[in-house]
């Protein structure tokens, strides 16, 4: 017969999110002008204590002292910590209730506000240890019952003694106190947990460290609430994406690592190990080698709009989710376009250059309104399109081309070659994505076919243009003036030089790739991408992604999710039905959809099922991926 498991939860910082003390001292000492100093020295004993560095007893004592408490305050107490559980014990409900008989809140906290939070979720009244107050005729928390052995020095060993437990304990904590069980001999494992408070003495002592509940039954096989902890999952962030984006992902449990600049395909390679989430800029290059050397990798977040530095097809054929922020940056990359269009037009930046090196050029020469010139955008999609409303607004005369069939918007008018567009044009701005095609799509014929003196303009992608045509072009005087923000070379930090053959021609605009680079864009992007990749995680759902087949699914309700990536051949949805059937598994709901190379399809089935069926799932031909939500 297997030995009974005991497991033995702290409450403070573990079992709630705070310390129940610190959070009676808001209440008990509201409107004292000495509340933040008070409170201060409440946290300072706490944490001393706690960290090990000091009599708990003398602590104690002190703590109560400082906080001139009244039972008053201990329903309202309640009502704070209530609010205050930790997350992933939230979660673990089932988990609790079902071992009620084997759990044990063994905390240096009081019975008077744990019992009402922790029997809320299944602990036994007789399975919690903690101290109790002592009050005055008038109510007042005047101490603490000084018999309890939890009131005293190494209470908690005191107490695991006195309850002789006969079989494995594990105790799960975030004190010194609650280690030094293990280190008395009377626990078999010691869990620093780390959900709320990180404390260094405990983790430097501490065997196993458990950033949630989740992975505490994850590495002891008991039952779950969610089928992964969110602790493990690990995500890189690169090319410094915006702080939000780091909040959300923590938040969610997610560990995070950031790092300021782009890697190069062999730094990649070795930091994608273990790794979960990738999220990079316009920079990174994720190509098939770098997926080869993914042993985790669920997604890749472009924190940007353009996916050409990802190789797509075979993060698809890896089962590798990309999603990007299609719209974030749309309105940043246009204003900038229409600034750099005037700018331009009216010769300024030079005349700025002149006058921050003492030169009065005052003159009309070669200086033009826009109203009435003809811009010619190439590329109609929504950075184009969002470009000819505004340029509309201003009273331009808007061209457009595009390789596709485009929504013509206002009065702007479609070329059904880029020649006419060229031809036409006063100033040319491109906007196309950088798909491999469209390497060099602007050369010198391109140049040469437009007007003399026109203004050109590109934000799109560096290897768009060859360089040494529009260089060419411009020291000849064809081109009047040019705007550059993206190359094909570009430094992967800032800490790199930047070198190129369009430094210091006159009226052109150089800029280190920034049409995306404002506070509102870097906000939005890490709003949205975040988002994306965490409910294709929790979800399944792949709206919006730009390799997956687009699934947008219904929330899942007490049913297990099955989720299945295959290389799209005939007979593997056949396959997969049959291993339901033979697994007499109940379908609630199926969805598939296919694109050219993979099948992805969802099965959510009743909460039944034998641990055969995931082997069997798992077994099936052709099968990329393979996971099951719950
Ligand atoms: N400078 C910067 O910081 C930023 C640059 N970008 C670049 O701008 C590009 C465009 O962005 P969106 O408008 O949001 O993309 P989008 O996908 O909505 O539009 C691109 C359009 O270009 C068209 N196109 C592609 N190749 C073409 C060609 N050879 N000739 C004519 N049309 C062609 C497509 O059919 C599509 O309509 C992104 O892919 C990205 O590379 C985007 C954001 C910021
Ligand atoms: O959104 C894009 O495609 C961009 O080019 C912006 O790139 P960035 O995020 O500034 O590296």
């Amino acid at each position: 017969m297997s030995k009974d498991k005991y497991f033995i939860i702290d409450f403070d910082s573990t079992f709630t999110k705070v310390e129940a003390l610190d959070e009676l001292g808001e209440l008990s000492l509201e409107g004292d002008p000495e509340k933040e100093s008070v409170l201060q020295q409440v946290k300072e004993l706490t944490d001393s204590a706690m960290a090990g560095q000091s009599s708990f007893a003398e602590g104690l004592r002190k703590r109560l002292d400082l906080l001139k408490a009244h039972q008053k305050h201990l329903p309202q107490l309640i009502n704070v910590l209530q609010d205050k559980v930790s997350q992933s014990v939230r979660r673990n409900k089932e988990f609790l209730k079902e071992y009620s008989d084997q759990i044990f809140i063994v905390s240096s906290g009081f019975k008077e506000f744990i019992t009402p939070i922790v029997t809320q979720y299944g602990i036994k009244e007789e399975n919690i240890y903690a101290n109790t107050f002592r009050l005055d005729d008038n109510g007042n928390i005047i101490g603490f019952d000084e018999e309890n052995v939890l009131s005293l020095d190494k209470g908690k060993i005191k107490l695991l003694e006195q309850l002789a437990l006969t079989g494995d304990v594990y105790v799960i904590g975030d004190g010194y106190t609650d280690y030094e069980i293990k280190e008395a001999g009377l626990a078999n494992k010691f869990y620093a947990f780390t959900e709320n408070v990180s404390r260094d003495s405990v983790i430097a002592k501490a065997e196993h460290i458990a950033p949630s509940l989740d992975e505490f039954l994850y590495q002891n096989k008991l039952p779950m609430a969610i089928s992964y902890p969110k602790n493990r999952i690990s995500v890189l962030l690169l090319e410094n994406i915006h702080p939000k984006a780091v909040e959300m992902f923590r938040n969610e449990g997610y560990q995070v690592e950031t790092i300021p600049g782009a890697l190069s395909e062999e730094e990649l390679c070795e930091k994608i190990q273990n790794v979960s989430i990738l999220g990079i800029r316009s920079k990174t290059h994720v190509t098939r080698k770098v997926l080869e050397h993914a042993n985790r990798l669920m997604s890749v977040g472009a924190f940007c709009i353009g996916t050409n530095q990802i190789d797509l097809d075979a993060c698809l054929e890896a089962g590798v989710t990309v999603f990007n922020a299609p719209y974030s940056n749309t309105r940043s990359v246009v204003e900038m376009a229409i600034g750099e269009i005037i700018m331009l037009s009216r010769g300024i930046v030079d005349k700025s250059s002149k006058m921050h090196v003492g030169n009065w050029d005052k003159s009309a020469a070669g200086s033009f309104e826009v109203r009435d010139k003809k811009l010619g955008i190439v590329g109609y999609g929504n950075i184009g399109a969002q470009l000819s409303v505004l340029a509309e607004a201003m009273g331009m005369v808007v061209y457009y081309y595009d390789v596709v069939e485009k929504l013509q918007l206002g009065n702007a008018r479609k070329c059904d070659t880029l020649r006419e567009l060229l031809e036409k044009a006063d100033f040319v701005s491109l906007h196309v994505d950088g798909r491999p095609e469209n390497k060099n799509i602007f050369g010198a014929q391109e140049f040469a076919a437009m007007k003399d003196g026109a203004i050109f303009l590109n934000l799109s992608r560096g290897h768009v243009v060859e360089i040494e045509a529009l260089v060419e072009s411009l020291k000849s005087g064809k081109l009047r003036g040019a705007a550059v923000d993206v190359f094909p070379h570009e430094p992967a930090t800032n800490n790199e030089p930047f070198v190129s053959e369009l430094r210091g021609l006159p009226n052109v605009i150089l800029t280190p790739h920034i049409g995306g680079s404002t506070s509102e864009a870097q906000v939005n992007i890490a709003n949205f991408v975040p988002n994306r990749i965490m409910d294709y995680i929790n979800s399944g759902n792949t709206y919006q992604s730009v390799n997956f087949p687009n699934i947008q699914l219904p929330e899942l309700k007490n049913a297990h999710r099955l989720i299945h990536i295959h290389e799209n051949v005939p007979g593997v949805l056949a396959d997969i039905n049959n291993v339901l059937a033979k697994n007499q598994v109940n379908i609630l709901g199926q969805y598939l959809k296919t694109n050219e190379h993979v099948g992805y399809v969802i099965t959510d089935v009743n909460k039944k099922y034998d641990k055969q069926l995931v082997n069997d799932m798992r077994g099936v031909a052709h099968t990329i991926k393979f996971r099951m939500l719950y």
